[in-house]
């Protein structure tokens, strides 16, 4: 597998390829800046005045949020070099595609010239730590962002807390494309998205191959084997995320076989190569679990007798002075068909009010598009085909995010992608290691293609249309905040992830969130460390890649830290973790929630 590496002092390739990039992009002057500053004193000279310096020549210190004043962690780094970095890519494609670009969006030069303006003045204002814009879009949505710009204490990008001014940048990004006529529907990113599946594609024919054979029942033992190593599939594929990588592409490397050709890229050996670099492995834990708790939810969503057959939204909504609900099942009690019995109208409750889950459904919080995404859907495909679940959630972003995050349009790409992909490739037999039984010579090919990739293509399309599979995109996962206060910023969405068997948060920009963004002691457990966000069973994969961890095992830490100080950065470990506790489904005092569904999928 690849590592991304970024910092200048490392190796990587990334870091030595941008290097005049890097030079160019950033001019930040922290220390210079604030030391001193020559004031103009009324009816005298200029004087050199003290300004306390926000900058601290250190890491991020203990049970502290990351921020870019510490100046020896990856937060200062990342908005220093990388983020800019990123920006500067952005203006570089709309410079080298702009005709592309002008029409695929039908969009004109004045909006590609405006969008490079807006960019550069978007870096410039990062470089130069000022305070933040308000947006100037004006949407239930951006206002919402106004106001927590507003509220929060520290306006300016290096002394906010990096989540907050990172999540600002990206969303910044896509006000230029709002504040555009032609480009509403541009994303920045889309190139390297589709450049990242394509470059997947064999890793892709490979799981697929294998996924076929755990799709029919099997028993519980397999069943729960299979189960954790699609959990480690899914873990590995954060790895490969372009936000990281500085847009670089990022594939699951292999080496060349003994014949000179590089060997069949197998990510089920990746899992097992990886095996000590998994730092904390709460698989068969989850595995456990999401059996168990469904089990559970289905036999009560069937011995459910308590539904109510008028609810009482409306009175609620006028009460928290809210437009009344528009679903039909909150409509006043009346038979949905003729000759419904007043029993069958009881069959379909109101959201607002259930305290069973409509259905068993299993949660996916999406990171990374392409190989990412692909995973995940495998992943779903096996608990739906082993009826574990009945549907699973796919949660992803409205909006362009973290340059692979997962949007609506990548979600059709890559099933659409599959389902035609079309990849074909044999490589000799490898010998086995003297020693091992067949030492002999290996006879014949290894071969891998497409046909079974593009069959599950076509199967998780039709498990979208049928509702099986459901893509969600609420607003919430494109804001600054952490999860610990989503319950206070969006609490429909939390009442919808309560619905859940269990909730899977994908990734490092996730893992930041569900952590509050906080630095905690790296022995600290998880369920401590989610300071009260438990809607329902949280599991977290994440390849490590940004400077904070929980969960870890007494000295584990501090031994990687003398092996590598960067290894938080580069994504080459794992963890895989689980919070079983849980707040019990209550009956909402709010009105119904709206869906947050994405129709056009
Ligand atoms: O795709 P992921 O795993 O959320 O990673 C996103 C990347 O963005 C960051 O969260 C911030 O730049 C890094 O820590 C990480 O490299």
């Amino acid at each position: 597998m690849s590592t991304t590496s970024t910092r200048p002092d490392s190796q990587s390739q990334h870091s030595s390829v941008h290097s005049e990039t890097v030079r160019s992009a950033v001019n930040i002057s922290d220390d210079e800046e604030y030391s001193t500053k020559p004031e103009f004193i009324y009816g005298g000279p200029f004087i050199k005045v003290e300004k306390p310096c926000p900058f601290l020549n250190t890491a991020t210190p203990m049970n502290v949020q990351l921020q870019g004043t510490f100046k020896k962690s990856f937060a200062y780094y990342s908005l220093k070099e990388r983020l800019p970095i990123i920006l500067t890519k952005v203006i570089d494609y709309l410079s080298r595609e702009g005709s592309k670009i002008k029409s695929a969006n039908s969009a004109s030069d004045e909006d590609i010239r405006g969008y490079i303006q807006y960019i550069t003045k978007l870096k410039n204002d990062l470089v130069t730590n000022k305070k933040y814009d308000l947006l100037t879009v004006d949407t239930p949505e951006a206002r919402k962002w106004n106001e927590w710009i507003s509220n929060t204490e520290n306006q300016y990008y290096f002394t906010n807390i990096w989540v907050f001014s990172e999540c600002y940048v990206y969303r910044r990004l896509r006000e230029g494309c709002e504040l555009s006529k032609g480009l509403q529907n541009f994303d920045p990113f889309d190139e390297q998205k589709e450049q990242s599946f394509v470059n997947s594609l064999e890793p892709m024919c490979v799981v697929a191959d294998k996924l076929m054979t755990m799709l029919p029942p099997s028993d519980k033992d397999k069943r729960k084997a299979d189960f954790m190593t699609l959990l480690k599939i899914c873990l590995w594929a954060n790895k490969c995320d372009l936000s990281l990588s500085l847009g670089e592409q990022v594939t699951l490397n292999s080496a060349d076989g003994s014949s000179g050709v590089k060997k069949i890229i197998d990510p089920f050996q990746i899992v097992n190569d990886l095996k000590d670099k998994l730092l904390v492995d709460d698989t068969a834990k989850i595995s456990d679990l999401v059996v168990t708790k469904a089990e559970a939810v289905a036999r009560a969503i069937e011995g459910n007798t308590n539904l109510k057959t008028k609810c009482s939204c409306n009175r609620l909504a006028t009460l928290a002075g809210l437009p009344p609900c528009k679903q039909e099942c909150c409509e006043e009690a009346k038979p949905s068909e003729e000759g419904a019995t007043e029993g069958e109208a009881q069959q379909v409750p109101c959201p607002g009010k259930l305290t069973v889950p409509p259905a068993v459904m299993f949660d996916v919080v999406c990171d990374n598009a392409g190989y990412e995404l692909f995973a995940d859907l495998c992943l779903a495909h096996f608990l739906v085909s082993q009826n574990i679940v009945k549907k699973v959630r796919f949660h992803v972003k409205r909006i362009p995010w973290f340059v692979s995050d997962v949007t609506p349009r990548d979600f059709k790409y890559v099933i659409r992608s599959c389902a035609q992909a079309s990849y074909s490739r044999e490589v000799p037999m490898e010998s086995k290691p003297e020693g091992e039984a067949e030492a002999a010579e290996p006879e014949g090919l290894r071969s891998v293609n497409s046909n079974n990739l593009a069959n599950l293509g076509g199967i998780w399309r039709k498990l979208v249309d049928d509702g099986t599979f459901v893509v969600m995109c609420d607003d919430f996962w494109t804001s600054p905040h952490v999860y610990k206060d989503m319950k206070q910023h969006d609490p429909d969405l939390y009442r919808k992830l309560q619905f859940a068997v269990a909730v899977m948060f994908k990734g490092d920009l996730n893992y930041r969130k569900l952590l509050g963004e906080r630095n905690c002691n790296p022995t600290l457990g998880f369920e401590a460390a989610l300071q009260g966000f438990t809607p329902a069973p949280l599991i977290a994969l994440r390849t490590v890649k940004a400077d904070l961890v929980c969960g870890l095992p007494k000295g584990k830490w501090e031994q990687l830290n003398g092996i590598d100080d960067k290894w938080m950065e580069k994504g080459d470990y794992g963890v895989i973790q689980l919070c079983a506790k849980t707040e019990a489904l209550r009956a909402s005092e709010r009105p119904c929630a709206p869906g947050g569904e994405v129709d056009d999928v």
